[in-house]
């Protein structure tokens, strides 16, 4: 294909507001559960340990990468895993046995931790337990799992993972920050599976995986789909795909909306390659983590300012009203 024919950028701006009712109930539970009022402060202080599930989906060679960055610049632990076939998911359960060990007090007899399970829709944290379950206890599904996010709509009970030390965990329904400020993360984010497909346009979702694609310089999809030139143009290559899966609608024209869930769902299940979409070269990575960090203080301190703010308006308003009463009585 002609170098000059691909797109330099992703260009697309239309925010997507993706906060249904049942992930804010979602949050609501997870923070009684952990006895706080809001999620964020004290998951926070709590350990954590960051799990990339679907790592059979990603491209090789690139995990260390991120494990090195996150260690370095957040001192966070993290693991890459594939809970389908149960990859990296005794690191696990050491590092679970460890934090229950240590987290013992000397008036404790028996050791026991609950560990929950936090994350984006669809990441696959039912089956990740499920996974920790057959290695750490050698039972079998705990959770319920499945291919569309919004399987797990409650946090339930605890689900036994190891016996010694006795480590349980609470799976949680998928919940996410709001909206996502970056409008190219949040297509990436609903290619993953994340966001429910009819909230985002499926055609620039699959428009996107083009991209990726072509920036790859993969072109599979030509022998995939009896493709006979590479296309960077959605318009050109959606019908190709509709003529290849004989998806039509009634008058006989091609459904490019078909043609695009086709996709998308052959690329979340791997049959189109693997891919990282994030970049994540060690000086992306970097400014990645300390954009995040810088962000996240500066979030804090605007909360602190705008309270501070709030109650010197309130101050006033009672001076005021107080001054008019004894203005009143004059
Ligand atoms: N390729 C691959 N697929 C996975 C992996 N883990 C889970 N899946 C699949 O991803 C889908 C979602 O898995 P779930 O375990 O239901 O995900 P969840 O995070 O609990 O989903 P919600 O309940 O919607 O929040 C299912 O179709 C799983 O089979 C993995 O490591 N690799």
């Amino acid at each position: 294909m002609n170098p000059l024919n691909v797109r330099r950028a992703f260009v697309y701006d239309k925010i997507i507001n993706w906060f249904p009712g049942h992930m804010a109930k979602g949050l609501r539970l997870i923070s009684e559960k952990l006895n706080s009022v809001q999620f964020e402060p004290i998951a926070l202080k709590k350990d954590r340990l960051i799990v990339y599930n679907k790592a059979d989906l990603a491209l090789p060679g690139t995990e260390a990468a991120v494990i090195k960055a996150l260690k370095e610049f957040k001192g966070q632990d993290a693991v890459f895993t594939n809970a389908n076939e149960d990859v990296n998911v005794k690191g696990i359960i050491r590092y679970l046995a460890k934090k229950a060990k240590a987290s013992r007090t000397a008036s404790e007899k028996e050791l026991t931790t609950t560990v929950m399970v936090v994350g984006m829709p669809n990441v696959g944290k039912s089956s990740l337990i499920n996974s920790l379950r057959r290695i750490g206890v050698k039972k079998g599904k705990a959770a319920p799992t499945g291919a569309i996010p919004g399987i797990t709509r409650t946090v339930a009970g605890t689900i036994k993972v190891l016996d010694s030390p006795k480590v349980y965990l609470i799976d949680t329904p998928g919940v996410m920050i709001p909206h996502i400020a970056d409008p190219v993360s949040a297509i990436k984010v609903a290619l993953t599976g994340a966001i429910s497909d009819h909230l985002s346009d499926e055609e620039v979702i699959a428009d996107y995986l083009l991209f990726q694609l072509n920036q790859a310089q993969d072109y599979s999809y030509m022998e995939l789909y009896n493709i006979k030139e590479p296309t960077d143009d959605i318009k050109v290559f959606l019908p190709q795909v509709a003529k290849y899966i004989g998806a039509l609608k009634k008058g006989g024209e091609y459904n490019l909306a078909t043609a695009a869930q086709f996709l998308v769902k052959q690329y979340r299940l791997g049959k189109l390659g693997k891919f990282t979409l994030d970049d994540i070269r060690p000086e992306a990575l970097e400014q990645f983590l300390i954009t995040e960090t810088e962000d996240a203080v500066s979030r804090r301190q605007q909360k602190k300012a705008d309270k501070i703010e709030e109650r010197r308006i309130q101050r006033q308003i009672q001076q005021r009203k107080w001054e008019e009463r004894e203005q009143s009585k004059l």
